[in-house]
């Protein structure tokens, strides 16, 4: 094959799997079979060794990306990762939206899961992934691109060739964090003490052939100044997240009033262990970004969301238990 023709197969190449993977991990719901798709990738690995000017970064031959890093760079966040104010009980909700209701009148509310992983930062130029970090302290966080790009479901090329920022969060499937405690156990290593730790160690590891060993996920939740892409709310920004081709949470519920979060809230408390990943509460964002922008941000957290804590699960050991194991 000459190179004209191996270039023009290389590009064929790079949208026929870049389509079948978001099928597969965002969409769950793949249109090839996994042979179909491994040969497929193995036809582009051979091209970029015969021609290995074609081979770019955003391959999807090049999930599994380089050489182990020495340490990870300082990556400043232009605008910053803030944190979320907290609300324990129903009364804390009410508070919220009695103040929300003072300063902006009638309001709808986005609910989504807090899904209990780690925050991260996503840029992307001309619609291809260049960069990624971690939430750090907010302001500056720690560049684990390489690591990130072992995450399937993270597109490594948006469905349009736009220059976005989003922020999402990282995690390890329930499942995942199963098989690696019991991968750990049997080697005698320290056993994660649950997913988001797991997950956190994953991501901060130099070797991204170890990251991508971890089984990671993603779900993205937020477009940065999504306001100035002609968006007017949070909900039609995660609608424009689905479109671009990220995976995002689609248990989230537009809510006319409190009384609805509350029931929402109630409902997924009670099934949260029928999830495939651990949550630890719930997100509550006022809906329309012009509401958004009126009830503006402290120092730390936006005015215009607050984060549900689900009361920590207490672990409790049955008395016969114990008596069994003495
Ligand atoms: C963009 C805003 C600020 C409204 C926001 N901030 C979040 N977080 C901030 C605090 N974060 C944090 N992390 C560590 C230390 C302090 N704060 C962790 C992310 C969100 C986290 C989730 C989630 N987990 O599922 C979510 N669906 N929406 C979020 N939305």
């Amino acid at each position: 094959m000459d190179k004209q023709t191996a270039q023009a197969r290389v590009q064929e190449l790079h949208r026929l799997l870049h389509q079948y993977n978001y099928e597969y991990y965002v969409l769950d719901n793949p249109s090839v079979s996994d042979a179909e798709y491994d040969r497929l990738m193995q036809e582009l690995i051979a091209l970029e060794e015969q021609y290995p000017e074609l081979k770019t970064a955003d391959s999807p031959s090049q999930r599994v990306g380089g050489q182990p890093l020495e340490a990870f760079a300082k990556v400043e966040h232009r605008v910053p990762m803030l944190s979320l104010a907290n609300a324990f009980n129903e009364a804390d909700l009410r508070d919220f939206d009695r103040r929300v209701r003072q300063e902006v009148g009638d309001v709808r509310y986005v609910c989504e899961l807090k899904i209990d992983g780690l925050a991260v930062s996503l840029r992307y130029e001309n619609g291809y992934f260049v960069q990624g970090a971690t939430r750090g302290d907010g302001v500056t966080g720690e560049d684990i691109t390489e690591n990130l790009k072992t995450i399937r479901s993270l597109p490594l090329r948006l469905k349009k060739d736009v220059t976005i920022e989003v922020r999402g969060e990282a995690y390890m499937p329930k499942k995942s964090f199963e098989m690696l405690n019991e991968q750990r156990q049997a080697r005698g290593e320290e056993l994660f003490a649950n997913p988001r730790n797991a997950a956190a160690g994953s991501l901060r590891q130099l070797d991204p052939k170890v990251a991508a060993s971890r089984n990671l996920d993603l779900f993205v939740y937020g477009v940065v100044h999504a306001d100035e892409l002609g968006i007017d709310s949070h909900s039609a920004a995660l609608d424009y997240l689905d479109e671009l081709g990220f995976k995002t949470n689609r248990e989230r519920k537009v809510c006319q009033t409190i009384d609805e979060v509350i029931e929402f809230v109630t409902a997924w408390h009670e099934k949260r262990s029928s999830l495939p990943y651990e949550i630890d509460g719930m997100v509550i964002k006022v809906d329309s970004f012009a509401q958004q922008a009126k009830l503006g941000a402290t120092a730390k957290s936006p005015r215009w969301a607050i984060a549900y804590k689900f009361p920590a699960e207490e672990v409790v050991t049955r008395l016969i238990d114990i008596e069994l194991s003495v």
